[in-house]
């Protein structure tokens, strides 16, 4: 069954046009990415979804029923993770959840259960008795999400989660996510991070002033590009690799560089493996793993915007 479709969305701010004929359909049991720039509209079209933006035009279902106005009904089933953290400071962790619970309708024990069960989920039940103005931004983002999922949502909306956070939190915020998905809820989750949307999603829409210019699986989108490949090689710990040196070799087009694991890409046909391979062994740089494949979905992003993500 489909939990959301659009069909022919629009929103305008003035002269913007913030979502501009916009058609989505997300599957139940879905992770589905919305990908793009700043500004690209994801924030105003997931908003729409969740009754925060009216929609200026177009069609909205769901849960499998056509929509004109989101309703209560609705509104019980869908958790919203907004961008900017929505919590109350002069309240304790377990307050807060608690607060969001009773928004949704628990009331008594079911509530207490429900507060105790998401703020353990989310790794904060020892902290239950805190104000989050003692907290790390990576803790009440944790906060944030347990407010959204305490009245099991069948339906999560995610808007940047992981923005200005620790590594830690971020790793603990993508494992929530896999795992409320494991549970049965499907989730739409919006990053400017390509690594998280490789990583965590099952379908990926690429929005860009607007509009999203493609979709498809990680592997889909990664192979509109068929005029490239990337070089991965993974190295040993603590290994220095200069990304400029590799970037000077002839045919290497781009180099990136996560924890200990170097991707490389250059055209399909070039033969720049074996100077690359040379550099290593030069640098005396333990190599635990390479491999060839395609394109990043960073690279792909690139093809169909004329831009990287991150510019
Ligand atoms: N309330 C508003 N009033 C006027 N313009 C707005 C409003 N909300 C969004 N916009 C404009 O609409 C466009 C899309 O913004 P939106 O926040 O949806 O993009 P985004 O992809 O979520 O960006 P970001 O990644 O920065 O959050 C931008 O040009 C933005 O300036």
């Amino acid at each position: 069954m489909a939990i959301v479709a659009v069909k022919k969305i629009v929103k305008r701010f003035g002269d913007i046009t913030a979502v501009d004929h916009v058609d989505l359909t997300i599957q139940e049991g879905e992770i589905y990415g919305l990908l793009g720039p700043n500004g690209a509209g994801k924030s105003t079209m997931i908003n729409i979804l969740c009754d925060m933006v009216k929609r200026d035009s177009g069609d909205l279902w769901l849960f499998g029923h056509k929509v004109n106005k989101i309703g209560k009904k609705e509104k019980e089933e869908i958790g919203v993770v907004p961008q900017n953290i929505a919590i109350y400071d002069d309240l304790t962790a377990k307050e807060n959840v608690m607060f969001f619970g009773s928004l949704y309708g628990l009331k008594g024990d079911l509530l207490k259960e429900r507060t105790l069960e998401a703020l353990a989920f989310v790794g904060l039940l020892d902290q239950q008795k805190k104000l989050p103005k003692t907290f790390s931004g990576g803790m009440k983002r944790r906060l944030n999400i347990a407010c959204a999922i305490v009245h099991h949502p069948k339906l999560i909306i995610m808007d940047e989660p992981t923005v200005g956070i620790d590594t830690q939190s971020r790793n603990q915020i993508l494992n929530a996510v896999k795992k409320l998905n494991s549970k049965g809820s499907t989730i739409i989750y919006t990053t400017h991070y390509m690594e998280e949307a490789e990583h965590l999603c099952t379908r990926i829409g690429i929005m860009d002033h607007g509009k999203v210019i493609a979709e498809g699986t990680c592997e889909e989108l990664q192979s509109i590009v068929t005029d490239r490949k990337s070089i991965v090689i993974q190295t040993g710990i603590d290994q220095v690799i200069k990304p400029e040196s590799l970037k000077s070799i002839r045919g290497v087009l781009h180099v990136t560089i996560d924890e200990h694991v170097v991707t490389i890409e250059c055209p399909k046909e070039s033969d720049c493996i074996t100077d690359v391979l040379a550099y290593f062994a030069q640098q005396k740089i333990v190599i635990r793993d390479i491999k060839m494949q395609g394109v990043s979905l960073e690279t792909a992003f690139l093809s169909l915007t004329g831009r990287r993500l991150s510019d």
